[in-house]
């Protein structure tokens, strides 16, 4: 070790954004407006860890944004962004932490990255959901899934995971020993991967490689129909362990549809319906006339179809290969994982070259029996109950409602254009529950962006010419200001009337209570209205007493 002086600096460089980010000039004006960088100098001793952390976090939080929480974030807002950010800004912390500790070569430089690192790490613990029931064990492991495990040993797949049944969620995976931030819960070989060189290394292969048009993911699509009937399939002690049916938007009947009637997510069902039943009448039963052998009429049925096409919606996963591209897969044993807003596994990143494995570790430190949770990605409920046949139980951060607005077409001449182009307004907007929205300065916990492309758009000609400031955060005039929430209520109105009980009250939506377990659909379909009408009111509830202030 060196020796040591106290007057010592460390240096941290958190990773800058790079040109290839799509949010490059957005993050790096973000982080000059709040006078943040990326390099950070702390003195080895005496400095305050605590304080020194919050400021990379600050810094971390910005480098993570997506363009939608960039859209919603507020000049004044400095804490946590949304669970994904901040997830993915702690683990940032980390992973440059522990980075420096591996090449430190002094003493006290050492135990002040320690102690840094210690800070991140309680914080990571911290981070959970408030779900009370979250990963409550009902049962034990049954027979199918004791044999899953054994042929995932056979097949050299590694876990530190066990399959229980959890209420709520069905199988999921638990924790089978206490998990650490950075340790491997799974490490699956690529030979136990699904994907399309699956099927192209099949009996099927050469039958599907001459088929013009047919991309990669419906050749994994085709085999698995009839490899899951084949019961000599190296993956037929997988197949086994699946459900014999899933229920995604894809399977919803007359009677859940009926519920969501007047909703988008409505018409996305019916689309998707109408798409699948196009690709299946297109490909059968003209494979089957060609091709008998490969395609016996008896497998390729449409029940058949709709069986593999939920499985891939709802278990299918992109996995990057070691030549570039991304391939969606279907993952045994990984797919036992269920979704959660504060997950414990949050990426599935790319096959290990070196070891040809896919691995996936630990972001956030699980206990030993709890529940591990994976990301399925910031997803919006209406995509959460189409591809994978659920809704959150508490609200879900990633609900964003997108709306167009009618921007005046540019002109040289105007100066209505030119504040448009200053600001950089756009047609495209979004709105989300306020109660997300933790500034103080925007009004009614209303998106700002959205506040001020409103403002400008309905300026009057004399207000164009004596107004020089950002309208994100600055009435222009109260007449502008009852144009601006008028026009908002006029959005949010009609997007609220699907959702409206008849009395339109605030209560639940229908009763949950009398729904069976055949009625999954309806009881989905309630549960959606429901949180979506929470949304939608407290949007509207703004919007009225904006009008009234
Ligand atoms: C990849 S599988 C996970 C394993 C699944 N629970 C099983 O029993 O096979 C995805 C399915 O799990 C269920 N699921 C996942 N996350 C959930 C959650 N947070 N709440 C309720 N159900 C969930 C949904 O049925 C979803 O389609």
């Amino acid at each position: 070790m060196e020796e040591f002086d106290k007057h010592q600096f460390i240096t941290i460089y958190l990773p800058a954004p790079t040109m290839d980010d799509m949010l490059y000039d957005k993050k790096k004006a973000l982080l000059c407006n709040r006078g943040l960088c990326c390099n950070f100098e702390m003195a080895a001793v005496g400095s305050e860890k605590s304080s020194f952390i919050d400021d990379l976090l600050e810094t971390a939080r910005i480098l993570k944004l997506s363009e939608t929480e960039w859209y919603f974030l507020e000049d004044d807002e400095k804490g946590s962004i949304s669970p994904r950010n901040e997830l993915e800004a702690l683990g940032m912390l980390y992973s440059t932490l522990s980075g420096l500790l591996v090449s430190v070569d002094c003493d006290q430089e050492f135990t002040s990255l320690t102690a840094l690192q210690n800070i991140v790490t309680e914080r990571l613990k911290l981070f959970a959901s408030t779900e009370p029931a979250q990963g409550r064990d009902i049962e034990n492991c049954e027979e199918v899934e004791a044999e899953l495990i054994a042929w995932a040993v056979e097949q050299g797949i590694q876990s530190k995971l066990k399959i229980i049944e959890f209420e709520g969620f069905g199988r999921g995976g638990a924790a089978a020993t206490d998990i650490n931030i950075g340790d491997l819960v799974l490490e699956i070989p690529v030979e136990s991967l699904i994907y399309e060189c699956t099927a192209l290394n099949s009996s099927m292969g050469a039958v599907l490689s001459q088929l013009e048009g047919l991309s990669g993911e419906s050749m994994a699509l085709l085999w698995t129909i009839k490899e899951r009937q084949a019961q000599e399939s190296k993956f037929a002690t997988y197949f086994v362990s699946l459900p014999a049916s899933f229920n995604t938007g894809l399977s919803f009947t007359m009677e859940g549809l009926k519920e969501l009637e007047g909703a988008l997510v409505f018409e996305e069902i019916l689309q998707a319906k109408e798409h699948l039943r196009r690709q299946y009448d297109a490909l059968f039963p003209a494979l089957i006339e060609a091709f008998p052998e490969t395609f016996p009429e008896q497998v390729y049925t449409w029940e058949n179809f709709l069986w593999a096409s939920e499985l891939w919606y709802s278990n299918g996963v992109k996995v990057g290969f070691p030549d570039g591209t991304f391939k969606a897969c279907l993952i045994p044993v990984a797919g036992i994982l269920n979704h959660s807003v504060y997950p414990h596994i949050t990426h599935y990143s790319r096959i290990d070259a070196a070891t040809s494995t896919l691995k996936l570790h630990a972001i956030r430190p699980c206990k030993c029996g709890e529940q591990c949770f994976l990301s399925y990605g910031a997803l919006s409920s209406a995509d959460l109950l189409m591809f994978y046949g659920f809704v959150l139980r508490d609200d879900n951060p990633y609900d964003t409602i997108p709306i167009e607005l009618d921007v005046p077409e540019p002109s040289s001449s105007s100066q209505k254009s030119e504040l448009l182009s200053r600001y950089s307004i756009t047609s495209s907007h979004m709105l989300r529950a306020t109660w997300l929205c933790k500034s103080a300065s925007t009004k009614n916990s209303l998106p700002s962006r959205l506040l001020a492309a409103l403002r400008i758009i309905f300026m009057e000609e004399s207000e164009l010419e004596i107004f020089d400031e950002n309208p994100r955060y600055r009435m222009i005039s109260p007449a502008n200001e009852k144009a601006v929430f008028e026009a908002l209520l006029a959005i949010v109105d009609p997007l609220l009337g699907p959702f409206q009980n008849l009395d339109g009250h605030d209560g639940i939506a229908g009763d949950v209570d009398s729904c069976t377990n055949e009625d999954w659909d309806v009881r989905l379909a309630i549960h959606f209205k429901d949180q979506q009408r929470r949304i939608l009111s407290s949007l509207q509830r703004s919007c009225i007493k904006s009008l009234h202030e």
